[in-house]
């Protein structure tokens, strides 16, 4: 494994033993500002759920057309009408800008990340989040048991959360977030002919990982470092829900091209994109996207800190993840989602994360 400095001038390709789709192309971790060329010119499509909700048969139709179409192409879309408060989102910035914030490192530290079935959860401090890269972000993950849901059993707040009062505002997201994951996984179904409710079940109480990422204001030695935000890759999910941030920075790469796009949708709209567990049920017809945060392009927002809140959408992991029906040739053979998930994010957290069941 190369020293995580190292990772400032990696490229993705290094890694690509740990993968579990192909991924043929190469890209820089980290921006390179002589290298890495822009596309100005794509516009990731904007879907509009309340005809999903709205329309009857017909708007289920349409939407699952255009959502199919924009994430079979590039892997990320624009949600609006989706019917979320967004002053949820304002709130939970206020809230997460104090937990990162206020809240000393050493009791941050007490809940640092472990493995629990699939996915690597607690708080990670800046730096840290991978053993590959330096990234100038701290990240706090929260899976389906970290928050008070009719469905877990003996729950126990302060197992998760460092004092009380985060847990009910981040509660109340992730179950607006969960109203949408039957609607996205239903279009993507029947964008791919397949029976849209064939996923309904799984998808009922599933796994996920919300995490907060907390990006501080950007110190004039970690300018300096060349260190980027957070380093290039995809996401080990089916697709995650990120509300659009205020602070830019994000970035999406398009393979057809070898071009990264600039992606800052409007505030109150929802970024959309499918990750790892996509790619493979859907035998690569759905890519999973290469994305990273760079520093904003304007310096001023150096010193602003930046705050985004991830939902990605696991399936537990004793299930198996199989290429859904009619897509041929079959590529990928079945496999349990822990196997998938822990040995693509070894990559990460060191060849002794992975689990082979
Ligand atoms: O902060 C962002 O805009 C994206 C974060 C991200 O890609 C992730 O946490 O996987
Ligand atoms: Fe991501």
């Amino acid at each position: 494994m190369a020293k995580k400095e190292e990772g400032i001038n990696a490229v993705n390709q290094q890694f690509n033993k740990y993968e579990g789709v192909n991924k043929a192309h190469e890209y820089n971790l980290v921006e390179n500002k002589t290298v890495d060329e822009f596309d100005n010119d794509f516009v990731i499509q904007t879907c509009d759920m309340s005809e999903f909700f709205n329309d009857g048969e017909a708007g289920k139709v349409a939407f699952a057309k255009k959502l199919g179409s924009a994430l079979e192409e590039i892997g990320f879309a624009v949600l609006s009408g989706h019917g979320i408060d967004t002053n949820l989102y304002t709130k939970a910035e206020e809230k997460i800008a104090k937990l990162f914030e206020t809240i000393p490192l050493e009791k941050r530290m007490q809940y640092e990340a472990t493995r629990y079935g699939s996915v690597n959860q607690g708080y990670f401090p800046i730096k840290e989040t991978t053993q590959i890269h330096p990234d100038l972000v701290e990240g706090w993950v929260f899976c389906r048991r970290a928050f008070n849901l009719p469905d877990i059993e003996n729950y126990k707040e302060s197992n998760f959360w460092p004092e009380p009062n985060y847990e009910p505002i981040f509660r109340e997201i992730v179950q607006s977030h969960e109203k949408l994951i039957l609607p996205i996984m239903q279009s993507v179904l029947r964008h791919l002919n397949c029976d849209p409710h064939l996923y309904d079940k799984k998808l009922t109480n599933t796994n996920f990982g919300f995490r907060l990422n907390y990006y501080p204001a950007i110190s004039k030695e970690d300018d300096a470092s060349g260190a980027g935000r957070m380093l290039g890759h995809e996401d080990v999910d089916l697709f995650t829900i990120l509300p659009a941030q205020s602070v830019d920075g994000l970035q999406v790469y398009n393979r057809a091209n070898g071009k990264w796009i600039r992606l800052n949708p409007e505030p109150g709209t929802i970024i959309l994109n499918t990750g790892d567990y996509m790619q493979r049920i859907t035998n690569d017809r759905l890519p999973s996207t290469t994305h990273r945060v760079s520093k904003p392009k304007e310096p001023r927002l150096h010193n602003k800190p930046r705050i985004t809140i991830p939902m990605a959408v696991y399936l537990w992991e004793d299930e198996i993840l199989d290429v859904l029906p009619g897509l041929k040739p079959v590529k990928y053979k079945p496999i349990s989602a822990i196997k998938f998930h822990t040995g693509i994010t070894s990559k990460y957290y060191g060849d002794e994360y992975a689990v082979d069941e």
